[in-house]
């Protein structure tokens, strides 16, 4: 069977790269290409949406595919664990409602970073993480940060907050879920993140570099297949790998 999609954001840069894969795919056909001027009705009766805008408008974009019930996978940033909690409530709320995917990173070399980084996470007292963006990014943290930081947390448990001296002095960082994250924003380069963890006598560094947005789509095709079949609302593509850690429940 066909699966319809409804790209939102479909004259982006991540848009146009969705309907391509939509395009070439035998088992995925566009139902619905809208940008900023559509109307979010032009979504409903989709198979599956996938949002990938702009961190302002993805809160009224995933609210409505909730309302219209069709599957949502929110490719776009700026997705906190409070945020993600309304949305949450909300799910709850509506009788039949389909199922809500949060991918904070559609790469797979990203998603296993950040597993890497949440293992590694009770072995440090000290972690930091440094993620740069092209210049065009308008948010900061990025999302994949966020999401490192939150796994890195909860896999710490009973250890605690990392030590983060200093995190008061702006030049140490945004603390997420007590992990200090620095933000660059520089032109030539797509997306890079580094966790640098600190212990006694030894640092160990997770870097993950994105060279093209082909990184993208294995995990893009694996996030449209899923989420009809879905139930809820998950967060990370991890949850769709079996990679055995905590994910899908933030
Ligand atoms: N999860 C992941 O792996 C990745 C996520 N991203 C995220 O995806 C998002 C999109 O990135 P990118 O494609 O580079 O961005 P672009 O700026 O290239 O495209 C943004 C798209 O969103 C649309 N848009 C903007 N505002 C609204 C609105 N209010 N309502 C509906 N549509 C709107 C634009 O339409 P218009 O042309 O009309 O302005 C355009 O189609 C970002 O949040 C980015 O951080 C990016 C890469 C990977
Ligand atoms: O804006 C981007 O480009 C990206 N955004 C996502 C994020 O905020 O983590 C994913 C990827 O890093 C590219």
């Amino acid at each position: 069977m066909t699966i319809r999609v409804a790209v939102v954001g479909a004259t982006g840069k991540m848009g146009q790269l969705a309907l391509r894969l939509i395009e070439e795919a035998d088992d995925l056909e566009p139902f619905a290409a809208l940008d900023s001027r559509s109307s979010l009705d032009e979504l409903d009766g989709a198979d599956v949406a996938i949002d990938l805008t702009h961190p302002g408008a993805s809160g009224e974009i995933v609210a409505h595919a909730i309302a219209a019930r069709v599957p949502v996978v929110v490719g776009t940033s700026g997705w906190s664990v409070d945020r993600i909690a309304d949305i949450r409530r909300r799910h709850r709320e509506t009788d039949g409602a389909r199922a809500v995917l949060f991918v904070p990173n559609f790469s797979i070399g990203s998603v296993l970073g950040s597993a890497f980084a949440a293992m590694a996470a009770p072995f440090f007292e000290s972690i930091e993480i440094v993620e740069a963006h092209h210049a065009g990014k308008v948010d900061s943290p990025s999302g994949t940060a966020v999401r490192t930081a939150e796994l890195m947390a909860d896999a710490r448990g009973t250890d605690g907050p990392v030590a983060a001296p200093h995190a008061d002095q702006r030049a140490r960082g945004q603390l997420v879920a007590g992990v200090p994250v620095h933000s660059l924003r520089l032109s030539g380069l797509l997306a890079e993140q580094r966790v640098v963890l600190g212990g006694d006598g030894e640092t160990l560094s997770i870097v993950h570099t994105t060279i093209s947005p082909s990184s993208y789509e294995a995990g893009i095709l694996l996030a449209l297949r899923s989420a009809p079949g879905r139930e809820g609302v998950t967060v990370g593509l991890d949850a769709l790998l079996d990679l055995g850690l905590p994910a899908g429940e933030r």
